[in-house]
This record gives C-alpha cells, sequence and structure tokens, in this order.
C-alpha cells in the first residue's frame, strides 16, 4: 500500500536535511506505529507524504498503491486515498463544519467519478458517526474547530478520517492533549475503520495510545531515520527505558 523508500527531504528554505533515509512500508490492513524522540522527523514525514509547501525531496520515493504520491498536489493525494490528522488542528473561521465536511467528501467522490452523496444520506452519516465520537449537533454547525477545546479539535480531526474513508491513514500526534475517555473514544473511531483495505500510520509519543489502538509494527524515529522496528514490545520497551539505548545501538 504505502511504500516510502530511502526519502531524504531538506527545507527548501535553508539547507537543511531532516529526513536522511527513510524507509517503511505499510501494507493494507497494518496499523504501523512512529515512535521516537522530539525533533527526530516524524511531523515532517507526515508533512511530506500529505504535500504541505516548504519541503523538497532530494532522494528516494514514496507511491500508495504504486502510485508515486510526491508528484501529486495534496487534493490529488486526498483524492487517491491519503489522509492525514494533523497535531495541530488548524481553526477555518467562517466554514461551516458539516459544510465542510460534505464539500470534502463529494469533492473525492467527484474525483473517483461517483454521484454526489445525497443531502439525507450525508445527514444521516454524520449524525452517526459524530455520535460515536460524541460530538454534538452544535459542533457540527459551528466554524470549523472554531473555539473548539484541543481535544474537540482532535474528535474533529477523525471525524473527518470517519466521513472520508481513506485508504492510508496517518495520524500525527492525534492522542496529545486528550483526556482518557477522549482517547478512548479516538481509538475506537480508528478502530471501528480497521479493515483489510486499509493502512494506519500512527505517529505517538505515548505507549498508552497503543494499548487501544494495537499495533501490528512499531518502528523507532532518530534523526531523520527508522533506526528500529518491532512489534508491539517495543512501545513497552520505550515507555520503560527511553530511547537513549536505541540511539546507542546505532551510533
Ligand atoms: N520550517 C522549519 N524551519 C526550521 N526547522 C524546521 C522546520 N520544520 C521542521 N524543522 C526541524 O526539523 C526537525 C524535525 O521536526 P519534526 O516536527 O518533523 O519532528 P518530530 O519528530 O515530529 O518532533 P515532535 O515529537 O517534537 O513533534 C526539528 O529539528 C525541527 O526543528
Amino acid at each position: 500500500m504505502l511504500e516510502i523508500k530511502n526519502l531524504h527531504v531538506k527545507l527548501e528554505e535553508e539547507d537543511k536535511q531532516i529526513l536522511k533515509g527513510v524507509d517503511l512500508t505499510v501494507e493494507a490492513g497494518k496499523v504501523h506505529a512512529i515512535m521516537g524522540p522530539n525533533g527526530s522527523g516524524k511531523s515532517t514525514l507526515s508533512y511530506v507524504l500529505s504535500g504541505k509547501d516548504g519541503y523538497e525531496v532530494t532522494e528516494g520515493t514514496a507511491t500508495l498503491d504504486g502510485e508515486d504520491i510526491l508528484e501529486m498536489e495534496p487534493e490529488e493525494r486526498a483524492a487517491a486515498g491519503l489522509f492525514l490528522a494533523f497535531q495541530y488542528p488548524v481553526e477555518i473561521p467562517g466554514v461551516g463544519n458539516m459544510t465542510f465536511l460534505r464539500t470534502a467528501v463529494n469533492a473525492q467522490r467527484k474525483a473517483r467519478g461517483e454521484d454526489e452523496i445525497s443531502a439525507s444520506d450525508f445527514l444521516k452519516l454524520v449524525r452517526e458517526r459524530a455520535a460515536s465520537l460524541e460530538i454534538d449537533a452544535d459542533m457540527l454547525k459551528r466554524p470549523v474547530n472554531v473555539g473548539f477545546s484541543g481535544g474537540e479539535k482532535k474528535r474533529n480531526e477523525i471525524l473527518q478520517m470517519a466521513m472520508l474513508e481513506p485508504k492510508m491513514c496517518i495520524l500525527d500526534e492525534t492522542d496529545s492533549g486528550l483526556d482518557v475517555d477522549a482517547m478512548k473514544l479516538v481509538a475506537h473511531g480508528v478502530n471501528a475503520l480497521r479493515d483489510q483495505g486499509r493502512g494506519f500510520l500512527v505517529i505517538t509519543h505515548y505507549q498508552r495510545l497503543l494499548d487501544h489502538i494495537k499495533p501490528d509494527v512499531v518502528h523507532i524515529m532518530s534523526n531523520g531515520r527508522i533506526i528500529k522496528t518491532g512489534g508491539p514490545e517495543l512501545a513497552l520497551e520505550v515507555e520503560k527505558n527511553g530511547y537513549a539505548d536505541m540511539k546507542a545501538e546505532v551510533a
């Protein structure tokens, strides 16, 4: 599904190399987690995959189902089935949450050559999915993320994901800022979407999220590279010992 090979990325504005040869394959049906020290390049990887400006790929490739995503515009990547839940969700004043969701869903349907979803079907779906994330009707009417609490913004990201049903979901520290109950809701939202055709890349600092979203594979990123890959036990090792030993192994 998502195949990243030898990805090197630098900042466009300054000569600073951030990703220094990332190799990572997320198979359909699998949940991969990425952990790693602050500043190791985890968010940069998610930004580069989703097409944020300001980064230059100097070497390597990234494909989704064999298609080169790095050559695509951000909206083409989304239409191809890529989704990023932001670490810092943005507020969009003047755009109603419901309108935003419906426009996004229909834009993707159009890109796939499908008809628009009917207003009644959309309403039924959005109410059902919002309820499962305990997002109330009032939040659906408000402008996107404006005045939402940190946790509400994160749940709203998961609602977008649930509505768009992407093939490849990237979650960048979606658990940060969530209280224990909200984290369970988010995990439930992710688990409800888990199926054989969908892959997940979950960036997190905390093992506790992975208690609820059981990963198949855990990667450790440090200094722009994946330095270690293993099973869920790797996250427990990080929780217990931090990153010092792993960094020393590759030094
Ligand atoms: N626009 C920028 N200008 C300068 N440095 C940048 C810029 N964007 C990223 N960096 C640097 O790139 C490095 C990687 O940042 P990134 O946000 O990807 O790390 P991270 O692993 O997600 O960290 P965290 O766990 O703290 O969220 C950091 O040293 C950061 O300061």
